[in-house]
């Protein structure tokens, strides 16, 4: 049973602040790493691996700092983004390359049960460059738990996998976190996260906006103030109706847009309402569209409520 500890750790490059004074311990299990691009989730990852120091703050696993110690290294496994791979190599070698690195008693067979494990046997002699991307996802994953490691990190490991890669190294990762191995992976996919991970931790702009059971935390995403664009055949008419209900909690007549700028603060009684009160006072809707249904709004507001 592995804890990583990250300590008040911020991590800057020149006058870029990729991560910003977080704090957070993953224990085992799975755990989900959710934010948007540039969220400073590989930074994160990278000094969890020990492959980047922090430039200020401490990373620990079982409370020995990670950067420069071997010992660390022989518990960690990193599945990378990027695509560093040794082209001209198979993807046996590949394997094979890495469990030699780690001076394993039996590199071969090491080699050979690592990617039994991601199901890439038929393929393992075809040189790297005639891999899909899914592949290569798994042979870069058989290459990280070669010498297997009590901590598995994962950046983005879904991106490029089609449907059925994915559920098996969701099922993978499942029975990885069952074992009481500590897994964290990246992804900047909510129903991603969502399928795979019941603890979560938010980054957002470098910074931790959240941390805990998937569920609250969607809510509170679920439960913020929603903004919508309407356009109708009586925007006045259809405004007077809406605010009489305690689900609305802002209208604005919007001159350039021809259109109503409402805020819902609840979510599932607004949506109800506007069509049953359309109805009721013969106006007809032309345009409900959610105004800030972006991700980053999303994620910006569950910094500003974790505050
Ligand atoms: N080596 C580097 N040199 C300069 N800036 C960097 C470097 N690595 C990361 N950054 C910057 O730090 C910030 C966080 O990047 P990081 O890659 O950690 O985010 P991310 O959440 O993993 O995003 P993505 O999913 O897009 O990779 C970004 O603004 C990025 O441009």
């Amino acid at each position: 049973m592995t804890t990583i500890s990250i300590d008040q750790v911020s991590r800057w490059f020149g006058n870029v602040v990729a991560v910003n004074d977080v704090s957070m311990t993953i224990g085992p299990g799975v755990t989900g790493l959710l934010g948007p691009n540039g969220a400073g989730k590989s930074t994160l990852i990278h000094m969890m691996s020990g492959f980047l120091p922090p430039s200020s703050g401490s990373v620990t696993l079982d409370g020995v700092q990670v950067w420069k110690n071997q010992q660390a290294y022989r518990q960690i496994g990193l599945v990378p983004e990027r695509e560093a791979m040794y082209d001209f190599l198979t993807g046996q070698e590949f394997v094979l390359a890495n469990a030699e690195l780690h001076g394993l008693p039996d590199p071969g067979a090491a080699a050979q049960r690592a990617l039994a494990t991601v199901e890439m046997e038929y393929a393992q002699d075809r040189k790297v460059t005639t891999y899909s991307k899914g592949m290569r996802q798994r042979v870069k994953m058989a290459s990280a738990l070669v010498h297997e490691p009590d901590v598995l990190l994962l950046d983005e490991p879904f991106n490029g996998m089609d449907p059925r890669q994915r559920m098996h190294l969701m099922e993978l990762l499942r029975r990885f976190g069952a074992d009481g191995r500590t897994v964290l992976f990246s992804s900047h996919i909510l129903e991603e996260v969502e399928q795979l991970a019941r603890h979560i931790e938010v980054v957002v702009a470098g910074r931790h906006a959240a941390s805990g059971d998937f569920r609250k935390i969607r809510r509170l995403m679920t439960d913020r103030p929603h903004r919508y664009l309407v356009r109708s055949s009586d925007d006045r008419k259809l405004a007077a109706a809406l605010i009489a209900d305690p689900s609305t909690a802002g209208i604005e007549l919007d001159w350039t847009e021809k259109a109503l700028r409402i805020q819902a603060i609840d979510f599932y009684r607004f949506t109800e309402l506007v069509p049953r009160v359309a109805k009721e006072a013969g106006i007809r809707l032309h345009t409900v569209s959610p105004a800030d249904e972006s991700l980053e709004s999303v994620f910006s507001y569950l910094v500003t409520s974790a505050r």
